[in-house]
């Protein structure tokens, strides 16, 4: 899939957050998608509309860019944008567990990626939040699995081991680095890359194309790696734009360790 991402060479149009913001739009363009980012209330329902995906990421979520978030996500519903929510650190204050529940009254995502904590926080299951990170005593397959049915879309729970779920079929992606955790940045920019393979393979379903977005994120995290192990996490991130730019769909599929249904 990673070929097809690179020949529709996908729009996204991100409003997310200021940590983020541009190591993502290196990830996108590393992986062969083309970012946008743009939270002006003046044109984002424009570019959701022309857009081939649309990020909505609530790391640092203000009044101001909720709105953008609810009149972009509005306006790509109605035009058949596919969305991906990442609602960062919700459950770690009140305003956020509310805002990105009423941002669901609002906007209907196709995928909502989270970290365990943020994912059991949304659904009311106990959840440990840290600020941005986030644990839950479930297992990601039983979690992701579980969340999809309450929240009525596809869910991905991402950590030691990452899952997605429609309710129905779940598969385990077990490729990945914990060093990724090291760095900040990169469950966000997952959210991110997700959207790419799901705006270049609808047609393989989206489960299976955040499947595959999620088993290439992770083999590219194995050889940032071994490339960058004696240096350290900074060197660690600079190897991981570069695998992702290097990524090929014989080395992707060689190497992905994903557990279908
Ligand atoms: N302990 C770990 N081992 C392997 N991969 C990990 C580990 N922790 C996180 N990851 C990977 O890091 C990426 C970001 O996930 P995560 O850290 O859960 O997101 P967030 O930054 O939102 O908390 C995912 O690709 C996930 O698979
Ligand atoms: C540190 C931080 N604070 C608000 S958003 C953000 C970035 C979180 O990014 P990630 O969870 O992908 O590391």
């Amino acid at each position: 899939m990673i070929d097809d991402v690179r020949k529709k060479n996908p729009l996204i149009h991100c409003i997310t957050n200021e940590v983020v913001t541009n190591f993502t739009a290196n990830g996108l363009l590393a992986v062969g998608a083309a970012p946008v980012m743009t939270g002006n209330h003046e044109e984002v329902e424009e570019m959701a509309q022309i857009a081939d995906g649309l990020l909505l990421n609530t790391g640092t979520l203000t009044p101001y860019q909720y709105e953008a978030m609810r009149l972009a996500g509005r306006a790509a519903n109605e035009s058949g944008t596919p969305v991906v929510l990442d609602p960062v650190a919700v459950g770690a204050t009140s305003y956020r567990t509310r805002v990105v529940k009423d941002l669901l009254q609002e906007v209907t995502p196709d995928v909502i990626r989270g970290n365990g904590g943020e994912i059991a926080a949304l659904i009311g299951m106990h959840s440990q939040m840290h600020g941005v990170e986030g644990q839950s005593d479930q297992a990601a397959e039983t979690l992701a699995k579980e969340a999809a049915k309450v929240l009525g879309t596809t869910v991905c729970v991402t950590g030691e081991v990452d899952a997605i779920s429609d309710g129905t079929r779940t598969y385990q992606i077990k490729n990945g680095h914990e060093w990724l955790a090291r760095v900040v940045g990169t469950g966000c920019l997952l959210g991110a890359v997700i959207l790419a393979y799901i705006a270049s393979g609808q047609e393989k379903g989206i489960v299976q194309a955040s499947a595959a977005g999620l088993a290439q994120y992770g083999v590219a995290s194995e050889e940032a790696f071994a490339r960058a192990k004696e240096d350290g996490v900074g060197t660690f991130q600079q190897r991981f734009l570069d695998a992702l730019s290097f990524m090929n769909s014989t080395d992707g599929e060689r190497k992905s360790h994903i557990v279908e249904p």
